[in-house]
């Protein structure tokens, strides 16, 4: 875990750039943007993303009754690269807290009954995202632990969904994420070149990750076991 006292979580929370606002607040990710850059960033080139901010959750602050979801949320939401565990980590927790996991790529699955290979390969990868943003739009109202694929987060519809949860980012190198995914063809956008396409990816993603992190925890070196505790303590700690 990149270990936060209260205060530092505190300033990460109150951050001008990489978190929410003092209101907790996060301003618009597609502020100041042309229109072809708001664009590009819907449709999902992360090339023209990397500006700071994303739009305030329109949700925040209301109550469940208000949001008319009866105040089902989950847990925690977990995000990060492939191989950084998100999937094993999330079922462990909710495993602990005798909560569903639910995690978008098997959502994706279930409610289309095809791999998510077979819909990037047959339908494209902008037609993966809408499904993606449309599983994580139903799980944000279900109470349990979220876990999103690694490239959810870069689409601006679900940093609106996550902005007032807590969201975990499980951290990764590539040293400890290739012996783990082993790099086969159940993740498509790593089926060519896979190393080079895992950082060429991070490099693009990180900033963003670390822009909706509540909290960080490094899993480099650690069973998924530990990760599972640590993200436990540090929401237990007093994380949002
Ligand atoms: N901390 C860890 N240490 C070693 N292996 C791990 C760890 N976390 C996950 N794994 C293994 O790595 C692989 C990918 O994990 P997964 O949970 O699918 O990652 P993600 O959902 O983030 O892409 C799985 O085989 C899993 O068992
Ligand atoms: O990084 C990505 O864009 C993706 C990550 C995958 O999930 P994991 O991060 O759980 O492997 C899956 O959603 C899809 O293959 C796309
Ligand atoms: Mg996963």
């Amino acid at each position: 875990m990149v270990s936060r006292s209260g205060e530092e979580r505190a300033a990460q929370v109150a951050g001008d750039e990489g978190a929410r606002g003092r209101s907790g607040v996060r301003p618009s990710a597609t502020e100041g943007m042309s229109g072809e850059e708001r664009a590009a960033q819907v449709a999902g080139d992360e090339g023209a993303r990397g500006r700071s901010g994303v739009r305030p959750s329109a949700t925040e602050g209301m109550s469940g009754e208000e949001r008319g979801d009866g105040g089902a949320r989950p847990r925690v939401v977990l995000i990060g690269p492939p191989g950084a565990g998100k999937s094993t980590v999330g079922r462990l927790l909710a495993e602990r807290w005798g909560l569903d996991l639910v995690d978008t790529d098997a959502e994706v699955e279930s409610a289309t009954g095809r791999t998510i290979s077979d819909i990037f390969v047959e339908d494209g990868e902008p037609a993966f995202r809408a499904l993606e943003v449309e599983a994580v739009r139903a799980a944000v109202r279900r109470p349990g632990v979220l876990a999103l694929g690694g490239g959810a987060p870069m689409q601006e519809p679900v940093q609106e969904l996550i902005a007032d949860l807590p969201v975990v980012l499980l951290e990764v190198g590539i040293a400890d994420a290739s012996p783990r995914i082993g790099f086969d063809r159940s993740r498509p956008l790593l089926s060519v070149n896979p190393r080079a396409q895992w950082s060429r990816l991070m490099e693009q993603r990180r900033p963003t990750y670390a822009r909706l992190a509540d909290v960080v925890v490094d899993t480099s070196g650690r069973s998924a076991d530990d990760v599972a505790t640590a993200v436990a303590a540090a929401l237990e700690d007093g994380a949002p």
